[in-house]
């Protein structure tokens, strides 16, 4: 099946006792047993529930991956991963990162002896330069929040392979729809399905897809261990917002498109990340691997201090001054203060988190009225 009738129906079937069309929501903890052991292949919603299986097989389908597995949030989705490490393990991730996964990695996880390596993703001989013997995980995000780095997947996924280092890509930015990193060598890809997958931002998210099946029994075992499940309901929303992933993916990257062109040449604008612009220093990358390039811009202001960028920020009337991103309605975020807030100044300054960048999320809304909120707030 191709990916828009994988969106919609993969997963899925009607119901064989009722014919209900759409997946019910099995808002239930527990199930009967016939006898202590004895049931129909669930035991306890932590562990497993239709409604979330439903959800599971289908962005596993829409990942070209063989399992999945929904999370609460992404930052779940992560932190299940992460507890395949050991005491002394290292891993190898991008300079350029959403805040969260940063805090993660350095407040949570470095507490027990991991240790993490941040490079530039896009220079594949940094990368292979910061591998040693301990290295256990490359984790990489691409395009990269909040400055748009491209990675190579396909290359970086020869050098995982080459040192047999577990190689994870964060695939929220792009979505199955624009790339598919298992496609391209990743063995695990992590999702913030809060994003683009869901689409309307009324869900918080998390998911993994991947092909191993020892590695999935070992990330099920941590996953129902710890339960960083979502509940059927949230399961349901999401499974219905991957129905239109593709429809509003080409609305995204439309709408994007045209605003980074308005904003290239304007005159409030000192820097514009756009993987899109042939100048884009990762723009071979991206058309290498992505389909289109996706509905995230970042802007670096002209002559604007802290206290104009938040004056800026905060004058839209279409847009939305919101953390998150890859709703139906178009985000604004200012990362430092916002998103990448838990990234120390001087890090995240390193990779052009400065003060004056704002990060828009391109929603589908017509973009001349989006263009018409741009003029209003930055002027013709
Ligand atoms: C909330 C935001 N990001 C969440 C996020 C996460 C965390 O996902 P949550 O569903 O918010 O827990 C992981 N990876 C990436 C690339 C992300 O962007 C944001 O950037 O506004």
């Amino acid at each position: 099946m191709k990916f828009a009738t994988k969106a919609i129906h993969a997963g899925q079937h009607a119901d064989p006792t009722t014919g209900a069309v759409m997946t019910p929501i099995y808002q239930t903890s527990t199930y009967r047993q016939s006898s202590p052991g004895e049931h129909k292949g669930y035991e306890y919603s932590r562990g497993t529930n239709p409604t979330r299986k439903a959800l599971e097989d289908c962005l596993a389908a829409l990942e070209n991956g063989k399992f999945g597995l929904a999370f609460s949030s992404g930052m779940a989705a992560t932190d299940t991963v992460l507890r395949l490490l050991q005491p002394g393990d290292e891993v190898i991730t991008g300079d350029d990162l959403y805040g969260g996964s940063y805090r993660i990695f350095t407040k949570v996880y470095e507490q027990y002896g991991i240790k993490f390596v941040f490079i530039d993703t896009s220079d594949l001989k940094a990368l292979e330069d910061a591998v040693t013997d301990k290295t256990k995980l490359i984790w990489v995000e691409t395009p990269t929040n909040p400055t748009l780095k491209l990675a190579d997947i396909e290359a970086i996924g020869k050098i995982a392979k080459k040192y047999d280092i577990l190689y994870v890509v964060d695939n929220t930015f792009a979505s199955p729809y624009l790339q598919n990193p298992l496609d391209l060598g990743a063995d695990i890809v992590m999702h913030s399905a809060t994003k683009y997958l869901n689409g309307h931002s009324d869900v918080v998210m998390g998911a993994l897809v991947l092909n191993d099946e020892a590695l999935y029994k070992q990330l099920w075992f941590f996953y129902n261990a710890v339960g960083g499940t979502p509940g059927p309901q949230d399961a349901f929303l999401a499974l219905r917002g991957l129905k239109t992933l593709h429809v509003r993916m080409k609305a995204h990257c439309e709408n994007a498109a045209r605003i980074a062109e308005f904003l290239k040449t304007h005159p409030k604008i000192e820097k514009i990340y756009w993987p899109g612009f042939t100048d884009h220093p990762g723009h071979d990358v991206a058309e290498k691997q992505m389909r289109d390039f996706g509905g995230m811009i970042s802007v670096v202001l002209s002559d604007a201090d802290l206290q104009e960028t938040f004056r800026i920020a905060s004058r839209f009337k279409v847009f939305t001054l919101a953390e998150s991103l890859g709703g139906v309605e178009s985000l604004i975020n200012h990362p430092a203060t916002m998103t990448h807030g838990s990234i120390p100044k001087e890090a995240r300054e390193r990779v052009g988190v400065v003060d004056n960048l704002l990060r828009i999320s391109v929603g589908i809304e017509d973009v001349d009225d989006l263009i018409a909120d741009l003029k209003q707030v930055l002027g013709d």
